[in-house]
C-alpha cells in the first residue's frame, strides 16, 4: 500500500507542554483542515508535500532505527494525525507491540476518530483553539470545533491517558475567553499549558500573569506557562534524520 500521509520522521526532544525535554521519535502526518494564523508547520498542512512512499512497514522500520536508550515515546504529530485514522491506528498499534509508548499531538478535530484511536495511546496533547487563532472561519464553526476538542479531552481522561491541554496565548487573548474555557475543563485531570506565542503577537508578561491567575482560579496547580522551546534545540540547523 502506498501512503502519502506522512510528512517527516525524525528524532528530537518534545518542545511543547508539560513533557518538554523528553526524547521522542516524531512521526509528522501531513494534512490539516484548520488554518491557525500562527501555524509553524505550514508545509505539513498540504498533503502533496508528504514523503513519497510511507507504507506502514517502512515507517515502523524507520521508527525502530531511531530508538535510543533515552526514548520517552513516539509522538504522532502534524499537520493533524486524526485526518489519517487508519494509518495512525496501524502505526500506534505496531509501536505498542514494540513496547514503545505513544503520544498523540492533536487539535482534537473529531471526537469519533479520537475514540477509535485512543486505546493505542498513553499520552494525549490536545490543543484548544480560541476564536482569535482563526483556526476556522466564523463563530459557529469555532463552536463546533470547540465541542469536538472538549469531547476529546473527556475521552482521553476517561481512558486514563496522561492528558495535556495546550492553549496558545496571543497578545489579544482576554481573561474572559480563557475563563469561559477553564470553567469547561476544570473537572478533568489534566496539565493545562498556556503557550505564549513568540514574535510580533507575543503577549506581555503582565498579560501572562493575569491569564495564569484566571486559569489558576479554576485549575489551581494544574496550570503552567511554557513557550515552545524546540527552536532552541537546533540553533537553526536542519533536521539530521528526515
Ligand atoms: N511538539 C513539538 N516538539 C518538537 N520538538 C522538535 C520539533 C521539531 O520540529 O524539530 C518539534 C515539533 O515540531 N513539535
Ligand atoms: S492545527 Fe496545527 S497544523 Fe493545523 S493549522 Fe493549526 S497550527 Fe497548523
Ligand atoms: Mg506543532
Amino acid at each position: 500500500m502506498l501512503s502519502r500521509d506522512i510528512y517527516e520522521i525524525f528524532t528530537s526532544f518534545q518542545g511543547e507542554g508539560s513533557l518538554v525535554g523528553r526524547r521522542q521519535i516524531f512521526v509528522r502526518f501531513s494534512g490539516c483542515p484548520l488554518n491557525c494564523f500562527y501555524c509553524d508547520t505550514v508545509d505539513a498542512r498540504i498533503k502533496n508535500h508528504s514523503l513519497p512512499d510511507t507504507n506502514p512497514e517502512k515507517v515502523i522500520s524507520e521508527i525502530k532505527a531511531l530508538v535510543t536508550p533515552d526514548l520517552h515515546s513516539v509522538s504522532f504529530t502534524g499537520g493533524e494525525p486524526l485526518v489519517s485514522p487508519n494509518l495512525l491506528k496501524k502505526l500506534a498499534s505496531s509501536c505498542k507491540k514494540l513496547d514503545l509508548a505513544c503520544y498523540l499531538e492533536t487539535a482534537g478535530i473529531d471526537a469519533s476518530i479520537f475514540t477509535e484511536v485512543v486505546d493505542f495511546f498513553d499520552y494525549a496533547a490536545i490543543d484548544l483553539k480560541l476564536p482569535n487563532h482563526r483556526a476556522v472561519l466564523g463563530i459557529n464553526a469555532w463552536k463546533k470545533l470547540y465541542h469536538e476538542e472538549l469531547e476529546c479531552i473527556r475521552i482521553a481522561n476517561r481512558s486514563g491517558l496522561h492528558t495535556i491541554v495546550k492553549i496558545v496565548i496571543v497578545d489579544d487573548t482576554t481573561h474572559h475567553m480563557l475563563a469561559s474555557i477553564c470553567r469547561d475543563i476544570a473537572e478533568y485531570e489534566i496539565d493545562l499549558v498556556l503557550q505564549p506565542l513568540t514574535g510580533s503577537r507575543k503577549p506581555s508578561i503582565e498579560l501572562l500573569f493575569g491569564l495564569s491567575e484566571v486559569a489558576g482560579s479554576y485549575l489551581g496547580k494544574k496550570v503552567m506557562v511554557i513557550p515552545q522551546v524546540h527552536r532552541l534545540y537546533r540553533d537553526g540547523t536542519e533536521k539530521e534524520f528526515r
